[in-house]
């Protein structure tokens, strides 16, 4: 099997077409392209997807795209606080020497011709210039509905839809996604599924800081004593997960309010608290099978999610 070469200073590419004829070359070299989708401000979390990428067999072309994608946020959502620091970003990933190129567009949106620059940060629309614009969309249906979902109206709709057009920009054979967003990599896994797309999608380990906490980039927005208190998450979850492994059939409703209990204690605003199935993510009453617990909870401003899998066999 052959070694990926060194990457050295990863090519920053902005524009469609540049990239994607980018990756037809790798592929014509005998390369395997490697994306790994971010919204940037990377942390610790990110740069073990890169790791994973690096680490697929045989030769490689890792691709990190850095793109805030605003057709993921609701206008009451916090697209406009969202963190960022391309140069940064740019450093952590040259010191890994695994990236080939970092995808970094204005914007991937088709705005019509008359659009300004300030249109670019903003969600598209078919309105835009007098109906020229984008008003294409994809819904994974079931899955988009839970979850995440619920208080996030307009969230899985635009992460499908940008997941794709990145998949079409890049074409990429593998694509990398994290374990702590489990919704957004299960709906992906069904839209590939469901829509053909010729990419294996990987699911990789949540990232935490030594006392516990899943790495995020809206971490940074944490106060010390949010994050203090963001703690109860983790920790709700490793003692539900105890909980679950000791006492065959578990209810899940006593779990459920054993951690929004905690988090309540703690000072935090639970979203939501729900123990679902690993890939179907319907509702379980009773932890019998594999599982995984996801969590979203409001620490001050910042809206943080966090999910734990219980491997119990069936
Ligand atoms: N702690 C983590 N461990 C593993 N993967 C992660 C972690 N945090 C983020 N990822 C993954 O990195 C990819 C890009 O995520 P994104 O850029 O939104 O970062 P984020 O830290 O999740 O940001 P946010 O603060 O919006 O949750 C996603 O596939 C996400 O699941
Ligand atoms: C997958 C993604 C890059 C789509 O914008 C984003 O939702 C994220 O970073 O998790
Ligand atoms: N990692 C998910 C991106 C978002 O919350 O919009």
């Amino acid at each position: 099997m052959a070694a990926a070469a060194p990457a050295g200073e990863p090519e920053v590419i902005r524009d469609k077409a540049a990239m994607r004829a980018w990756s037809r070359r790798q592929r014509a070299e005998g390369k395997t392209v490697v994306l790994v989708p971010t919204m940037g401000f990377l942390h610790e979390g990110h740069l073990s997807l890169v790791s994973a990428a690096a680490a697929v067999p045989g030769p490689v072309a890792v691709v990190v795209s850095i793109y805030v994608n605003p057709s993921q946020f609701a206008p009451t959502e916090d697209l406009a606080t969202y963190p960022s620091d391309l140069a940064g970003d740019l450093r952590k990933l040259a010191s890994t020497g695994a990236v080939h190129a970092v995808f970094n567009p204005p914007d991937l949106y088709h705005r019509g011709a008359a659009v300004s620059a300030r249109r670019a940060a903003e969600a598209p629309s078919c309105l835009d210039a007098g109906g020229d614009g984008h008003e294409t969309w994809i819904r994974v249906e079931r899955l988009e509905k839970g979850l995440c979902g619920a208080s996030r109206p307009v969230f899985f709709r635009g992460v499908a839809t940008v997941v794709a057009k990145l998949f079409n920009v890049v074409e990429p054979d593998v694509a990398m996604f994290g374990k702590k967003d489990y919704q957004q990599w299960r709906l992906i896994c069904r839209m590939v599924r469901d829509l053909d797309f010729a990419v294996e999608i990987v699911g990789s380990e949540i990232v935490r800081e030594a006392d516990g906490l899943a790495m995020s980039s809206r971490n940074v927005r944490l106060s010390p004593e949010e994050r203090e208190k963001a703690l109860s998450i983790s920790r709700s979850l490793v003692n539900a997960r105890t909980a679950a492994l000791n006492n065959s059939n578990s209810a899940s409703e006593h779990i459920k309010d054993q951690i929004v209990q905690t988090l309540t204690e703690a000072g935090g605003r639970v979203d939501y608290v729900e123990t679902v199935e690993q890939e179907s993510l319907v509702p379980v009453e009773t932890i019998d099978r594999p599982v995984v617990i996801c969590v979203a909870a409001w620490f001050g401003k910042v809206r943080l999610i966090d999910n734990i899998e219980i491997h119990i066999q069936s």
